[in-house]
């Protein structure tokens, strides 16, 4: 039974600690006690939560945010470029990290730019890696849909590039509908062609992405069902939940490398370390990863002195380099013979899917069907970027020559028109949003907009020395004034949707924004965003893997630079962001770091 308490920790010798147990921290744990010679302990700061309706219900995404039990419930600091607004920064907590509470959609990102990866100094992280580690992490589930609906909602898959025995299912929902369809027509009509595959690394168009739901049980897989719990049986698996680990211990007689000799970590308020043989990992995610090593003296020397801390290697690139997706949503009433999610305003109809849900159908039984879009450069009008120059970005940065290469990379994939920089999400329905409030009895369609690869970029650090106190983050959105142009058009281009044949048979008028915002252009846009804008939830790049010199944290096998068994395993290690949702990426990162540190190579 691997689910062990601190009473017991001292009877167990342990080989590898793993810091935090969310997407990539129980990939890599399963994948290392398929050896049986060795003994992996998870620390997670948050609960096992077991079997929740909170957690496993698809359709009930969204419930767990800003909710202490499941949520870390992080706040940006006042972003200067947005009106000064401190933006929800939400982070799965508890076992199964953000993968217990994300929005379930899967998504791969562009092969040309995981390829970049590799050409900015990471040998052996490329596509066709990428490729081997996510289907490995996966198992598609038959589709129910006809060959002539496979087509209409793009979703016709290519086995060649999805898994089929990994530990995550993959599904797409059960229900479609015609303004979902409609949608696509209308995208199509203004030069966005249906994609029915995005996962062979050409992912712009139009598409209906799988969801991670087992569409068996409809329930969520997650990186608990799928690594965790078909594991309890391991006895070189043990997971110590509710504690949070609070600082890496080091050996005290260095040489140029410092060795990790344990970590120190606080449960229920007692205080106490444990000591392991050959490794820590980090795999507390992108916010919290930095606080960790900055908490236990690697980082930028400056910010470590300013709390009182002692340098052991200074490390710039700690926590800098935060890239987030960002964006806003508009919102139409429509009227349609599809039952939008609205209909859940009325408890009868709640209680209608409730049961529904019982026989695994219903709105519950899957997340709504919408559609997704991956929008090519053409259309949102980048030239400007393209011949971007990069000194007013890498200025009063620690690591110019780093940024500069970033952007030399970001110039190339924008130089293809084809490359998808923003996206749409068609919900079926009205999304809960802060600025805009439904009617009872009407029907509606949220069109969501955000920009993929941004140029901005944030930091995040600790805050204080006290570990209890969580880090300051920065993402800095729209500091470069390029990002907000661009989403700006990118929201323009959404509603230019609702009026495009044959959606706007749907529409009856925009809500939000509003007739005078978008009377003033762009301008008026531009305002809205600052306004409204959040955070997509895709932060990444904090503890980048990038050579020493240009800001990098760990190096191509995951090794905190100046260490000699530090690694960090998570999403903070991707250098630079991606066209997609991040979660495929998190297993494939699992996956990789696991046989890195198997067999001692890339
Ligand atoms: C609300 C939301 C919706 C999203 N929707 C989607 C989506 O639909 N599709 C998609 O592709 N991506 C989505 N994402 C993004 C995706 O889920 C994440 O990028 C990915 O899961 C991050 O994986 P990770 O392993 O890097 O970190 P996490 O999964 O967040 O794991 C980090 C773990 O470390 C633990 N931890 C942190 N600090 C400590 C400490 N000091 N001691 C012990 N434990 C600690 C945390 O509690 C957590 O369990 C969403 C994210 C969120 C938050």
């Amino acid at each position: 039974m691997p689910l062990i308490t601190i009473a017991s920790l001292s009877s167990y010798n342990i080989d590898y600690v793993i810091v935090g147990g969310g997407t990539a921290g129980l990939t890599l744990a399963a994948r290392l006690t398929e050896n049986s010679d060795v003994v992996v302990l998870v620390i997670e700061a948050g609960l096992y939560h077991g079997p929740l309706p909170e957690i496993d219900t698809p359709g009930y995404i969204g419930r767990t945010i800003a909710n202490p039990k499941f949520d870390w419930t992080f706040v940006s600091v006042p972003q200067v470029h947005a009106n000064g607004r401190s933006i929800l920064q939400p982070r799965g907590k508890g076992l199964g990290g953000s993968s217990m509470n994300n929005f379930l959609g899967v998504f791969r990102p562009h092969r040309d730019e995981v390829d970049a990866i590799q050409n900015l100094g990471n040998s052996g992280w490329n596509w066709d890696s990428f490729l081997y580690y996510v289907k490995k992490s996966e198992t598609m589930l038959p589709s129910t849909l006809s060959s002539i609906d496979a087509k209409k909602y793009a979703a016709d898959p290519d086995p060649e590039f999805h898994g089929i025995d990994g530990p995550i299912k993959k599904s797409f929902s059960v229900i479609f509908g015609e303004m979902q369809a409609k949608f696509f027509d209308a995208v199509e009509n203004l030069g966005i062609p249906r994609n029915p595959d995005p996962s062979n690394g050409r992912n712009t168009g139009s598409m209906t992405p799988f969801m991670s739901v087992d569409s068996n049980t409809a329930k969520r897989s997650y990186s608990v069902s799928g690594y965790l719990e078909p594991n309890l049986g391991r006895k070189n698996l043990l997971v110590l939940p509710e504690t949070y680990v609070t600082k890496v211990l080091f050996e005290d007689d260095q040489g140029s490398l410092i060795r990790a000799s344990g970590v120190k970590f606080s449960n229920n308020g007692a205080v106490s370390t444990v000591s392991v043989n050959r490794e820590v990992i980090l795999a507390a995610g992108s916010l919290q990863t930095p606080q960790i090593l900055e908490l236990s003296g690697i980082g930028n020397a400056q910010i470590l002195s300013k709390h009182g801390i002692k340098t052991l290697v200074d490390l710039p690139g700690v926590g800098e380099n935060l890239q987030d997706h960002v964006g806003v949503s508009n919102v139409a009433e429509v009227e349609t013979q599809d039952e939008t999610m609205d209909v859940l305003q009325d408890p009868a109809a709640v209680e209608r899917h409730e049961e529904l849900y019982k026989q695994r159908t219903g709105l519950f039984a899957n997340v709504p069907p919408g559609g997704f879009v991956f929008i090519p450069r053409k259309l949102v009008g980048l030239e400007n970027v393209i011949d971007m120059s990069t000194s007013d970005m890498t200025e009063n940065r620690v690591s110019r020559s780093g940024f500069e290469k970033q952007y030399e990379v970001l110039r190339n994939l924008f130089s293809d028109e084809e490359h998808p920089q923003a996206e749409f999400i068609l919900y079926p329905g009205h999304q809960p949003l802060p600025y805009s409030v439904p009617e009872i009895g009407k029907q509606y369609a949220t069109l969501t907009c955000d920009i993929l690869h941004p140029l901005s970029r944030g930091t995040v650090h600790i805050a204080s020395a006290d570990p209890l106190v969580p880090p300051a983050i920065d993402p800095r959105y729209f500091e470069n004034e390029i990002d907000l142009e661009q989403l700006a058009r990118v929201v323009d281009l959404a509603l230019t949707v609702y009026h495009t044949s044959p959606f706007k048979e749907h529409v009856k008028s925009i809500k939000v924004p509003s007739e005078d915002v978008r009377g003033r252009g762009l301008e008026g846009l531009k305002e809205y965003i600052k306004e409204n804008c959040g955070s997509f939830y895709h932060p990444i790049g904090t503890a980048a893997m990038l050579p020493r010199s240009d800001g990098g944290v760990v190096d191509p096998s995951l090794q905190v630079y100046g260490t000699k068994n530090l690694r960090i395993v998570d999403l903070s290690i991707l250098p630079l962001g991606v066209c997609s949702h991040t979660l495929t990426v998190a297993y494939a990162i699992g996956e990789k770091g696991a046989d890195i540190i198997k067999m001692g190579q890339v």
